[in-house]
């Protein structure tokens, strides 16, 4: 699809409407803090742990959006969230390992409020009634926030902390950007093909995550208060 093209489609189009609050969700201060190399590793070892659990959860909502692709769809589409799961357990690898590294007893966590809240909106997507075209939606969005996020802690300016490189090539690298682009993809072709009814659902959680997203960054910086 050409650029001029792709800036037609509904998720560009309500990235533009809610502009505001996506740039809220994508530059929060915990990303700038991590950016500019002054983050506290008191509150990244927070973000961390509550994290973990929530990729936990985000895995079971994303194994309901496989089974929720049209069984008409290109294999290609199935694949693409298959490599999502993928990277899931690759997340969770991950978060394991870095827990051993910054000495985090993630068994030990208790969930803040944001977390569960987020947690239990991802169950509520996970029911029949959220359609494909919302749920691919969603996914693509909670995967962009953390890219863009991400994204801005490699630029050339950036001050990442060594010790912090490896979690923002995670999500903000080349790779992870090429998968989100994917995804987009997806939520674009199936919005195309849903009613205006399942379009409008999709709109409202469309808001809905970025709120929450940006809630989750705001509890990531809870320990300074
Ligand atoms: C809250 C949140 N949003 C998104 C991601 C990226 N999988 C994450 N790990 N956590």
């Amino acid at each position: 699809m050409s650029g001029q093209l792709e800036n037609r489609t509904l998720t560009a189009e309500w990235l533009r409407q809610n502009h505001e609050l996506y740039t809220a969700a994508t530059n929060h201060s915990f990303i700038k803090s991590i950016r500019d190399g002054t983050i506290d590793v008191n509150n990244f070892k927070h973000w961390m742990e509550q994290d973990y659990h929530f990729v936990r959860e985000l895995v079971r909502f994303v194994a309901s959006v496989l089974q929720k692709v049209p069984r008409n769809a290109p294999e290609h589409d199935l694949d693409v969230i298959l490599g999502g799961l993928t990277a899931l357990e690759s997340e969770i690898t991950w978060f394991r390992k870095e827990a051993n590294f910054w000495q985090i007893f993630l068994e030990r966590v208790t969930l803040l409020q944001p977390n569960k809240d987020y947690c239990e909106f991802l169950k509520e997507l996970e029911r029949e009634d959220t359609p494909y075209a919302a749920a691919v939606t969603a996914f693509w969005l909670i995967e962009l926030v953390y890219c863009a996020s991400f994204m801005s802690c490699l630029e050339e300016d950036a001050k990442t902390p060594y010790e912090l490189v490896s979690t923002v090539k995670r999500w903000g690298s080349p790779e992870f950007h090429q998968y989100t682009l994917s995804l987009k993809k997806l939520a674009d072709k199936a919005l195309e093909n849903a009613s205006d009814a399942e379009q409008k659902q999709a709109q409202k959680i469309f808001v809905r995550i970025l709120e929450l997203e940006l809630k989750f960054w705001d509890m990531a910086g809870f320990v300074l208060g």
